[in-house]
């Protein structure tokens, strides 16, 4: 086989063309599918506009022939051969593809020939004019009717050759005549045949960039999710804390200063909790640190649920939870705090642990009315938190200046 092989880029375009085809059959599937509808349409259109023209020359066949037997005769092979182009025109809009019913092409191509062909013999005065008739059907057969290179060189082969024989046979042409015929046939199939080749490199080499282009972009797109992914699992590692997913510490104060500066601008009230698993110490030490760790998790899922979507939680160390609550006066943040200590209580444990009794210490501190210092409410706190585990844990203080 023949090789019109060329490279196109290093990827996925990286085919080469076989006899002016993708020598992969899926991708040169691919690419008849593309230009399905066009070519659909472009066959349909052009071989109307054959079909038609070659119809209309029955006005010079009257003008040749006058109302002869050979007129008559012409003009029922025009007729038969319009109507079977027109009738293989309206298939090919319907339903031809280039990818599996090549034949339907040609078929139209090879009747048309075969009329041309039958017109020497009925009309042999004419053969000049004839040959410039075979001139132009064989440039229409190349680059009028779109079509494969092969249907559209074996359609004009068979015409010239036809045309040829007949030319010779009834024409009664000499050998001078039939070689210079035979000359410019050659020459047209060679031009036809040579402009469509590069019709249909060029376009089947659009088509592989084309593709490719679109192979980058879904790579590229692909690339971009992934950066995205990771963007958000950096982002996680940098605000998050391992252990329980809440936020850290210094992810948390930027959060909760914010919150802070909101309030006091808003004026209304600002709570801070500090909590600390009492005793923890020793449920390391009796249960292990898995097991120390398995309670911080579900505590830290327990306040975060009982908390509202405006309220701020984080991981301030260790065992030691801290919680900011916007729009949250004294009386508010008792209530939520008493709940939470409730529900820290009230946790269900694993097996073996039946005997623990778990208990939190909160201490509350609220924000001054235009207080805009987040470590010295953190400080105030932690300082009632210390009077809270002072006075014997498991309970709720609120600060008061005294403590
Ligand atoms: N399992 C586990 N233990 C931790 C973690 N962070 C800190 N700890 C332990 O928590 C314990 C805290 O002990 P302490 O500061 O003495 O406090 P406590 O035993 O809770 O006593 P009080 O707070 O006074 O009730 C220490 O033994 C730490 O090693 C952690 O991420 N996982």
């Amino acid at each position: 086989m023949r090789q019109w092989g060329f490279i196109i880029t290093k990827n996925t375009a990286l085919r080469a063309l076989t006899d002016c085809q993708f020598s992969e059959y899926s991708f040169e599937a691919m690419y008849r599918k593309s230009i399905k509808t066009r070519g659909r349409f472009e066959s349909c259109l052009s071989l109307i506009l054959v079909s038609l023209v070659f119809g209309m020359f029955a006005i010079t066949d009257y003008h040749l022939l006058g109302l002869s037997r050979e007129y008559y005769l012409l003009i029922t092979m025009r007729t038969v051969v319009v109507s079977l182009c027109l009738f293989l025109a309206f298939i090919i809009g319907r339903w031809g593809s280039y990818s599996r019913q090549a034949w339907l092409h040609a078929l139209p191509l090879w009747i048309l020939a075969t009329g041309i062909i039958l017109i020497v013999p009925l009309r042999p005065d004419s053969l000049f004019t004839q040959v410039t008739a075979v001139v132009v059907a064989t440039i229409a057969f190349y680059l009028l009717i779109p079509t494969l290179l092969t249907v559209a060189m074996f359609a004009s082969l068979y015409l010239s050759i036809g045309f040829l024989v007949a030319a010779v046979l009834f024409a009664e042409i000499g050998p001078v005549v039939t070689l210079r015929i035979a000359l410019l046939l050659i020459m047209t199939n060679v031009v036809g045949f040579c402009a469509l080749l590069r019709l249909e490199v060029l376009q089947r080499k659009q088509f592989a960039l084309l593709h490719e282009e679109r192979n980058q972009n879904r790579l590229l797109l692909k690339e971009i999710a992934h950066r995205k992914s990771l963007e958000a699992q950096l982002r996680m590692v940098a605000e998050r804390d391992a252990l329980t997913g809440l936020d850290n510490r210094s992810h948390f104060m930027k959060r909760a200063e914010a919150l802070l500066q909101r309030s006091r601008l808003e004026k209304v009230p600002f709570s801070l909790f500090m909590i600390d698993v009492d005793h923890f110490k020793s449920i390391n030490d009796t249960w292990g640190h898995t097991h120390g760790d398995w309670v911080l998790t579900k505590i830290a899922a327990a306040c975060a649920q009982s908390l509202r979507p405006t309220d701020v939680i984080g991981r301030f160390g260790g065992e030691e939870f801290i919680v900011a609550l916007p729009n949250t006066g004294p009386e508010d943040a008792q209530i939520v705090a008493e709940r939470l200590k409730k529900r820290v209580a009230e946790l269900p444990l694993k097996e073996g642990m039946s005997e623990l009794c778990l208990s939190v210490t909160i201490g509350i501190a609220l924000a001054h009315p235009e207080e805009a210092d987040l470590e010295s409410l953190i400080t105030r706190a932690d300082q009632t938190l210390y009077v809270g585990k002072r006075d014997g844990r498991n309970r709720v203080v609120m600060y008061r200046s005294s403590c």
